[in-house]
């Protein structure tokens, strides 16, 4: 994986620099005084995303557009018909946001991958109900790196190495039932192969998703069946992705997309409510804004238009403060919830400026 010097070449933002602090890993860091404000970056376009299920219809796949669980109007025109069928699982609030998800390049065989992932989905249906019942699995009580990298090691040599000799046509006997989860996450991955395979291989974007840190082990170590989980994913797109996906598609950058999405991830909430009664749609990873440590009195504020996500200045700053963002929206908590949030949730021991003075004051 790449260092950060590389990312810092064509950094979006000459506002700002990534430097590695005593606390928290790498964060950013202004580098002149700015003022109040400010939109300090501007991210146009995410690395994947992933629309929980039960809102897949309702959201517009351009824009994210949610309109109070009514399903959107519009799907592929007539002339995706013979590669997507059933639609590829695509829902569009209008033809604008449909044109503009269409015109990307090498399109089709985004489609073609969603629609592939679409037609399993529906044929497993009675396969799942049946499964449902089934599943009584006991997991280990504490998972090591040693046991994750064991568990993609028999992967690669029992299963890949084993399908890969098969026929196509014999290889979706090996197919894993998949639940909501699985295919969510399948489609995500799908969606991160394709702009690897399609964005500038320089770009901040890809140099910056291959320098973000990976919660792969804490994750799994709180939620063991996740490995599982990945693996049947893993397994499905194997099986299925079409050529040109899955020539992106190996056990190294699988891991690294979901390992570095559990602790990058950005949350898509609605945009009409306010913070209490919105509901959250689904999740973005935005590599370029990665490097922002979390902060209990934050400088910058997340705002999302469509599918472009700003980070603005609420304060002006100085040259070398760092900028911060609030990972979770908890600066209305008492410090000792706050930080059990971020540590359940993020795996950290918050160490910005306000956690370590109320903590000190609590101890004096
Ligand atoms: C989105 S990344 C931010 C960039 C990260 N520091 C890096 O080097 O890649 C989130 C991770 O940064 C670290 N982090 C962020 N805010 C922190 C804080 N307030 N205190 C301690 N660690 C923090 C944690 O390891 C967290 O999982």
């Amino acid at each position: 994986m790449n260092q950060v010097g590389d990312v810092l070449e064509s950094w979006p933002s000459d506002l700002f620099e990534i430097r590695t602090t005593s606390y928290g890993g790498r964060a950013c860091f202004a580098t002149r005084d700015i003022p109040a404000d400010t939109e300090v970056l501007v991210i146009n376009r995410s690395l994947g995303n992933s629309i929980c299920h039960e809102f897949r219809k309702e959201v517009c796949s351009s824009c994210f557009q949610y309109e109070y669980g009514r399903t959107m109007k519009v799907r592929l025109p007539r002339g995706y018909s013979q590669i997507a069928p059933k639609g590829a699982g695509l829902w569009f609030c209008n033809e604008g946001c449909r044109g503009q998800f269409l015109s990307q390049d090498h399109i089709k065989h985004l489609v073609e991958a969603y629609e592939t992932l679409e037609q399993n989905w529906v044929s497993q249906r009675s396969k799942r109900k049946a499964e449902e019942s089934a599943e009584n699995i006991e997991y280990a009580v504490e998972i090591t790196a040693a046991d994750v990298d064991r568990a993609w090691n028999r992967l690669e040599c029992e299963w890949v190495q084993k399908v890969a000799l098969l026929k196509l046509s014999r290889r979706s006997c090996f197919l894993p039932v998949i639940d909501e989860a699985e295919f969510a996450c399948a489609r995500f991955v799908t969606n991160c192969l394709f702009t690897l395979l399609t964005a500038d291989e320089n770009s901040p974007q890809i140099l910056a998703f291959q320098c973000l840190q990976s919660n792969e082990l804490p994750k799994i170590q709180k939620f063991p069946p996740l490995l599982q989980l990945q693996q049947n994913v893993y397994k499905t797109l194997k099986i299925l992705l079409p050529p040109f996906l899955n020539s992106a598609l190996n056990i190294e950058i699988f891991r690294h997309i979901l390992g570095s999405e559990y602790g990058n991830s950005f949350g898509i909430w609605q945009l009409e409510e306010d913070s209490d009664s919105r509901e959250y749609l689904g999740y973005w990873v935005l590599p370029e804004a990665s490097f922002f440590n979390h902060s209990c009195a934050p400088n910058l504020e997340k705002c999302r238009r469509g599918n472009c996500m700003t980070f603005k200045l609420t304060t002006p700053v100085h040259k070398n403060q760092e900028l911060c963002v609030d990972y979770k929206g908890i600066l209305h908590l008492p410090v000792q919830e706050r930080r059990n949030v971020l540590k359940d949730n993020w795996f950290f021991d918050c160490g910005c400026d306000r956690c370590l003075s109320e903590t000190l004051v609590k101890k004096a």
